[in-house]
């Protein structure tokens, strides 16, 4: 589903007239349907491996051949935005620790406007948006008011939902359990859990490592580039 070649991203601080490297030459391979967890110390490039995929960082050289349901095999790297925001609406989820507020938009209506991207109808976006709010247990009292004064682990659990719904293809995980309690986390496990049955790939990165035992099929640990940071 997903084979990452000989990824390079580096990072230039401006300030400092530097350029650090975050990942060199990364190789990967992610079967359809499988669930691969990245561990690995903070910094190490994680994060940065997932953004590449979602093109929210544009890597400098490799490629990220994803097997599209809409496009065949795509090159995720050089892929037009067109596509690009297609397959993000369709195809691919992403869900971080920090939720995507849109102003004056409810929760109800942000999981609703998610439903949309993927052609439901109204009353169809409105009942499974709703038994997702519920099933993610986010107070129905909350359902009618703006997330951007949510606690983070009500943030969360939104962006899970919004991400949830859609039944993407392909779902990025930024440690979407950080701050929750252990519930919460229960809940966002038997999502994953009925996404994978259904055949959704998965990649996600966690420093939980109880959570992610017997939910991935393999593991892949990044290592620092180097200790200290080194400008090339
Ligand atoms: N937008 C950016 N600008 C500059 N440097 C960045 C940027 N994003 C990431 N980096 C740097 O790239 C390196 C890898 O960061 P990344 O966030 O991918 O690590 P991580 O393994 O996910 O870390 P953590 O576990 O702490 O979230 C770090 O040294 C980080 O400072």
């Amino acid at each position: 589903m997903i084979t990452i070649e000989n990824l390079q991203k580096s990072f230039t601080i401006h300030h400092l007239n530097q350029t650090f490297p975050a990942l060199e030459n990364l190789t990967l391979h992610v079967q359809e349907g499988g669930f691969l967890g990245i561990v690995g110390k903070s910094g190490s490039g994680k994060s940065t491996i997932l953004k590449s995929i979602y093109r929210t960082y544009e890597p400098q050289a490799g490629s990220i051949w994803y097997d599209s349901a809409a496009f065949g095999e795509i090159d995720l790297l050089t892929a037009s935005l067109r596509d690009i925001i297609y397959l993000r609406k369709h195809e691919i989820g992403y869900v971080s620790q920090f939720l995507n507020v849109m102003p004056r938009t409810t929760a109800l209506e942000l999981v609703m406007q998610s439903l949309y991207g993927v052609g439901a109808k109204e009353e169809e976006a409105l009942e499974k948006a709703k038994s997702a709010l519920r099933h993610f247990d986010i107070d129905e009292k909350l359902w009618n008011s703006y997330p951007n004064n949510f606690s983070g682990g009500e943030k969360l659990r939104l962006n899970i939902a919004c991400a949830v719904v859609k039944e993407p293809r392909l779902l990025l995980l930024d440690e979407p359990t950080a701050s929750l309690d252990h519930a919460s986390k229960i809940k966002v496990r038997e999502s994953i859990e009925k996404l994978k049955a259904r055949g959704t790939t998965l990649i996600g990165i966690f420093h939980d490592l109880e959570f992610m035992e017997g939910l991935c099929d393999q593991v892949f640990t990044m290592t620092k580039l180097s200790e200290e940071r080194t400008a090339i």
